[in-house]
C-alpha cells in the first residue's frame, strides 16, 4: 500500500510565526482560510473588490489585493479560478514574489506550462479530494477531506514539511493524505471530475431520469429515484465501499446492480474513458478550455444554460424547496459571494 500521511506525521508548528496569504475566497479559499485559522495559522485574504472580498472581510480576515497579500506572505496559496490564475499570477503574484512558497490546490496551470514559477521559490500544491464547501463542514465535525500533495521545486528543503504542516491544519491529515506529482494530480483530478464524479454521474442520472419520463413516468417519481436517492447509496459507499452498500440494498437490488451494471457501463463506455483520459494526458482538454476561456465562453455559456433548463433541474428546485433539511448547512455557507 502507498504511504499514507497522518496528523502524526506531520510538524504542526512549522507554520507558527509565517504567514499564509490565500488568495481567492470561493470554494476551497474560504474553507482552508478558516480551517487554518482554526488550527492557529495567521491568514491573510488576497482578493479584487467585489462579493468575496465583503464575506472575508464579514468573516473577520485581513483583506488585501491580490498583491498586498502577497508580498507580505511567506506562503502564498493561489486558490482563484483556473482559468484566472495566469493573468493574476503574472500581473499581480509574480511581481511581488520575493522567496514565497507557491501553493496550489490543483496543477492544471503549473502542469500545462501557463505558470511558469521563478526557481528561488519552493512550488507545491496541496489538494483535498472533495468540494471545498465540505473541507470546512468536515473540519467543523472533527473529520476531514483527503488530500493529495506535490513537491514542484523544494528551494528550502523545507517544502515536504510545509506541504504535510499545511495539510494539517486544513483538516486533510485526518483523512491522510498521498503524495504525488503534479502530472499526476491534474490528470487523474481532470479524469475523475470528467468521467466518473461529474461528467459521468450527470450524464447517468439524465438518462435514467429521461428514460422513466419519456416511458410516462411521473417526473417527480424519477428525480427521487435517479437523483435524491444517490445520495443515499454514496453515503453507504462512503461508509462501507461497495460491499457496504450492497449489504443495505435488497438482495433483488443486489442481484439486478451484478447483470444490470455491466450492460449500462460497458466496454464501449471504458474505451471512451480511455480516449478522454488520452485528451487530458496530451493536453487537448486543457488547450480546449484555456482557448474557450479567451473567446469568452460561447460553449459554455450554451450548454450552462441548456443544462440549467433540464426538467430534472425545475422538479428538484420545488420538491427541495420542501425538504428544508438538505439545505439548512448550505444557506449558511452561501452568504455573501456566489460559491462562498
Ligand atoms: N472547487 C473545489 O472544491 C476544488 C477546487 N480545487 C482547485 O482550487 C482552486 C480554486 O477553485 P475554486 O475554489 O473552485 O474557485 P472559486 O471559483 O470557488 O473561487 C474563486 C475565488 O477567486 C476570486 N477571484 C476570481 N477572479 C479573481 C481575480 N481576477 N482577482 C482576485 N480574485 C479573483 C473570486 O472572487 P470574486 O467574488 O471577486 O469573484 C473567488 O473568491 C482551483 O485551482 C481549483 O481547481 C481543488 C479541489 C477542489
Ligand atoms: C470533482 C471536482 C473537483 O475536482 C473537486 C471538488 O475535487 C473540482 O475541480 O472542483
Ligand atoms: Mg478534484
Ligand atoms: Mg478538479
Amino acid at each position: 500500500m502507498a504511504k499514507m500521511y497522518y496528523n502524526g506525521d506531520a510538524n504542526a508548528a512549522y507554520l507558527n510565526g509565517k504567514k499564509v496569504a490565500v488568495i481567492g475566497y470561493g470554494s476551497q479559499g474560504h474553507a482552508h482560510a478558516q480551517n487554518m485559522r482554526d488550527s492557529g495559522v495567521e491568514v491573510v485574504i488576497g482578493l479584487r473588490k467585489g462579493k468575496s472580498w465583503d464575506k472575508a472581510a464579514e468573516d473577520g480576515f485581513q483583506v488585501y489585493s491580490v498583491g498586498e497579500a502577497t508580498a507580505q506572505a511567506d506562503v502564498v496559496m493561489i486558490l482563484l479560478p483556473d482559468e484566472q490564475q495566469t493573468k493574476v499570477y503574472k500581473e499581480e503574484i509574480e511581481p511581488n514574489l520575493t522567496n514565497q512558497a507557491i501553493m496550489f490546490a490543483h496543477g492544471f496551470n503549473v502542469h500545462f506550462n501557463q505558470i511558469v514559477p521563478p526557481t528561488n521559490c519552493d512550488v507545491l500544491l496541496v489538494a483535498p479530494k472533495g468540494p471545498g464547501h465540505l473541507v470546512r463542514r468536515t473540519y467543523e465535525q472533527d473529520a476531514g477531506v483527503p488530500a493529495l500533495f506535490a513537491i514542484h521545486q523544494d528551494v528550502t528543503g523545507e517544502a515536504k514539511e510545509l506541504a504535510l504542516s499545511y495539510a494539517k491544519a486544513i483538516g486533510s491529515l485526518r483523512a491522510g493524505a498521498l503524495e504525488t506529482t503534479f502530472k499526476e494530480e491534474t490528470e487523474t483530478d481532470l479524469f475523475g471530475e470528467q468521467a466518473v464524479l461529474c461528467g459521468g454521474l450527470t450524464a447517468l442520472v439524465k438518462a435514467g431520469f429521461e428514460t422513466l419520463v419519456e416511458a410516462g413516468y411521473q417526473p417527480e417519481l424519477a428525480y427521487f429515484e435517479t437523483l435524491h436517492e444517490l445520495k443515499l447509496i454514496v453515503d453507504l459507499m462512503y461508509e462501507g465501499g461497495m460491499a457496504g452498500m450492497r449489504y443495505s440494498v435488497s438482495d433483488t437490488a443486489e442481484w439486478g446492480d451484478f447483470v444490470t451494471g455491466p450492460r449500462i457501463v460497458d466496454a464501449r463506455v471504458k474505451e471512451e474513458m480511455k480516449a478522454v483520459l488520452k485528451d487530458i494526458q496530451e493536453g487537448k482538454f486543457a488547450q480546449g478550455w484555456i482557448f474557450e476561456n479567451q473567446t469568452n465562453r460561447p460553449v459554455y455559456t450554451a450548454i450552462k444554460a441548456r443544462e440549467n433548463e433540464h426538467l430534472i433541474e425545475k422538479v428538484g428546485k420545488e420538491l427541495r424547496a420542501m425538504m428544508p433539511f438538505i439545505n439548512q448547512g448550505k444557506k449558511k455557507e452561501v452568504v455573501g459571494s456566489a460559491k462562498n
